[in-house]
């Protein structure tokens, strides 16, 4: 069951990145004084990078156990390990570098220079998700505390394109993604039934080229040809937007709050 989209608008990239950290802080910290871990997955994108740019210099960071932290991805640029445009590579510059991981517990997506083709290296992710995933987890991924996503311009999320193969997949929780029409081509991607296992899944938008795509993917629009419209918690979905990317909004979904 799909849950109905929240929006918070931000006056500004700058500050929607760092009341994003602060809210990303909150719920690891919570979650691991519940349950004694937390388990988030990362997105790739300006948005994303600037929020793991905004935690890592936010004073609060410190109140994370980052021992007890379970990451992965949500999507990955198919290229070799250490490519500076691979989102695992940007994560780490960005965050993962500076805090004391568990490297147990970080999970990042096969890199083109391993031993998998694209189609295998999936594979080989959706096998890791459901060993990591209890009796307790909804099917073949664990139930993620937040799952993000970047939202482009073209509305795809992860590595889900409006129209590919990837994005109506009903069954693989992981998909090799060719021909992607944003470079590199070549792409893994968690598919929209794995998005839809996390508790909460966060859609980061700013900046007034992913105007467009807010209007569209929060107007109704079908998840093959839009499909942030497609990606939903089991208990929440928050989009996040700084106020250029809610100005094509519907006048009743905007401004319900500019914070
Ligand atoms: O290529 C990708 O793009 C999207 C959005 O990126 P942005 O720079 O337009 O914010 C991102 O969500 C995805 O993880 C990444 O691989």
């Amino acid at each position: 069951m799909s849950t109905a989209p929240q929006l918070v608008v931000h006056r500004d990239k700058e500050l929607m990145a760092q009341a994003a950290a602060a809210r990303l802080i909150t719920k690891i910290v919570d979650a691991q004084a519940a349950r004694g871990y937390a388990s988030i997955v990362l997105t790739g994108g300006r948005n994303g990078n600037g929020l793991l740019a905004a935690l890592s210099a936010a004073p609060a960071r410190d109140a994370v156990d980052w021992t007890r932290l379970d990451l992965w991805w949500g999507d990955e640029r198919f290229l070799p390990d250490g490519d500076p445009e691979r989102n695992y590579t940007q994560a780490r510059k960005a965050l993962l570098d500076s805090v004391p991981l568990n490297p147990d517990r970080v999970h990042p997506m096969p890199a083109s220079d391993g031993p998998y083709e694209v189609d295998a290296a999936a594979q080989v992710y959706a096998a890791e998700l459901a060993a990591a995933a209890g009796p307790e987890d909804h099917g073949p991924v664990p139930t993620f505390d937040v799952l993000m996503l970047g939202v482009g311009p073209d509305t795809h999320v992860a590595s889900l394109f409006p129209e590919l193969p990837a994005v109506r997949e009903t069954e693989r929780t992981v998909v090799g993604v060719h021909g992607a029409p944003k470079p590199p081509p070549t792409r893994i991607s968690l598919t929209l039934p794995a998005i839809r296992a996390a508790r909460e899944v966060w859609l980061l938008a700013a900046g007034e080229d992913k105007a467009e795509a807010a209007a569209i993917a929060l107007s109704g629009a079908g998840e093959i040809q839009a499909p942030a419209a497609g990606a939903y918690g089991r208990s929440r979905t928050l989009w996040l937007l700084d106020s250029a990317a809610a100005s094509q909004l519907p006048p009743e979904l905007y401004p319900p709050h500019v914070a």
